[in-house]
């Protein structure tokens, strides 16, 4: 047996209640502190007890099988664009590139030769409302039209609206955290009717399971999320997994249904001046697959999906440490310039994932 197929203990990723969270004093005192406490070491929480109804999680990922299931030629009418500012639209297997943390142009353009495309197609969308306001949502989502696929738009816009609300109620709790008497500071960094966060829904293929148990290929390349904070839904299928820094190793960050994940992006590792971490993360196959006694190398990696939400500022928000967090904590370096805005950081993240050139808006 080789190194590789060695049994991987998952992530010991803490669970927090939601509901003591924001229950009474003595109980919020504990859940925040365990919440500080992991998202320092691990940058990652399960949420229980969140706000969003399990009955809603689960048409949003029937939603989502649906959307992936339509023809090619529908998909096609609403891929998305050239652009890294227009961050909207259906995405192709193979359009995603490498999204490391890699900014040397000649170590990424090494890394594209090799690294294999990853097998999923995603669906990137922002802000459902005031489609025709250029001014308020100055990139509305592409979406099928309501005659082909009727519904759905009405059914993102409540998605969002839960997502804004949960995200919202967390910034609340990170604002307690590190003492800053206005709660709402960093909810106030999000305009009502214009809230520039984002949304991912991902579809990864069903594949052969032997260069992802081999390494060669990931279902998701190795990365942090560029935003504040991520909500991330998973179905049981698995394969998600987060870089372990003291061991130097991805471990397994296995479903835990009835939870959400909640974790920290760049711009809170910025924001907080170190003191939460924005882990590496990555998908591949689920562990019986990658350490189980499972046949080689015929198996197939069953289709897998989940559901992200990225929590943004505005894009003109200078991305700064906090009231409360003038010390600096652990530190991962990140290629950040000084004065960098939201929507600059964005505009690197997402130029470089998708290999196109950042507009200069
Ligand atoms: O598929 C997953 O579990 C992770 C998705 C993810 O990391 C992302 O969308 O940033
Ligand atoms: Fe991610």
């Amino acid at each position: 047996m080789n190194s590789q197929s060695r049994t991987v203990e998952p992530a010991k990723i803490p669970v927090v209640d939601f509901e003591k969270l924001s229950g009474n004093p003595e109980e919020r005192k504990v859940s925040l502190q365990q919440m500080d406490d992991a998202f320092k070491s691990f940058g990652f929480i399960y949420l229980s007890n969140h706000t969003i109804r399990q009955e809603l999680v689960d048409e949003a990922f029937t939603w989502s099988q649906r959307f992936f299931k339509l023809p090619l030629e529908t998909k096609r009418l609403i891929e998305h664009p050239q652009s890294a500012d227009d961050h909207r639209g259906w995405a192709k297997v193979g359009a995603g590139l490498v999204s490391q943390g890699v900014w040397d142009p000649t170590e990424i353009e090494a890394m594209r030769q090799t690294v294999l495309p990853e097998q999923k197609e995603i669906l990137e969308m922002g802000n459902p409302y005031s489609s025709d306001d250029r001014v308020a949502n100055p990139y509305p989502n592409r979406l099928p039209p309501d005659d082909t696929f009727p519904g759905f738009r009405t059914f993102i816009e409540k998605w969002w609206d839960e997502c804004i609300n949960q995200e919202q109620l967390l910034m609340r709790c990170l604002c307690e955290v590190v003492g800053m008497k206005d709660l709402d500071f960093l909810s106030k960094q999000q305009t009502p009717g214009k809230n520039r966060s984002h949304m991912s829904w991902l579809h990864y293929l069903s594949m052969p399971a032997s260069p992802l148990r081999s390494r060669d290929a990931r279902r998701l390349n190795i990365h942090t999320d560029f935003g504040q904070l991520t909500l991330l839904f998973q179905d049981n299928i698995g394969g998600l997994e987060i870089h372990d820094d003291s061991a130097n190793i991805f471990r397994p960050v296995l479903p835990k249904p009835g939870t959400v994940i909640v974790h920290i992006g760049d711009m809170l590792e910025k924001q907080s001046n170190g003191r939460w971490k924005s882990a590496l993360h990555q998908v591949t196959a689920p562990p019986s697959f990658l350490y189980g006694d499972l046949p080689m190398p015929e198996d197939t990696v069953v289709e897998r999906y989940a559901i992200a939400f990225y929590a943004h500022p505005d894009y003109n928000t200078m991305i700064e440490p906090l009231p409360g967090c003038e010390k600096a904590g652990k530190w991962r370096s990140l290629e950040w310039e000084d004065s960098m805005t939201a929507g600059d950081w964005m505009r690197k993240r997402v130029a470089l994932e998708y290999e196109y050139k950042p507009s200069k808006v």
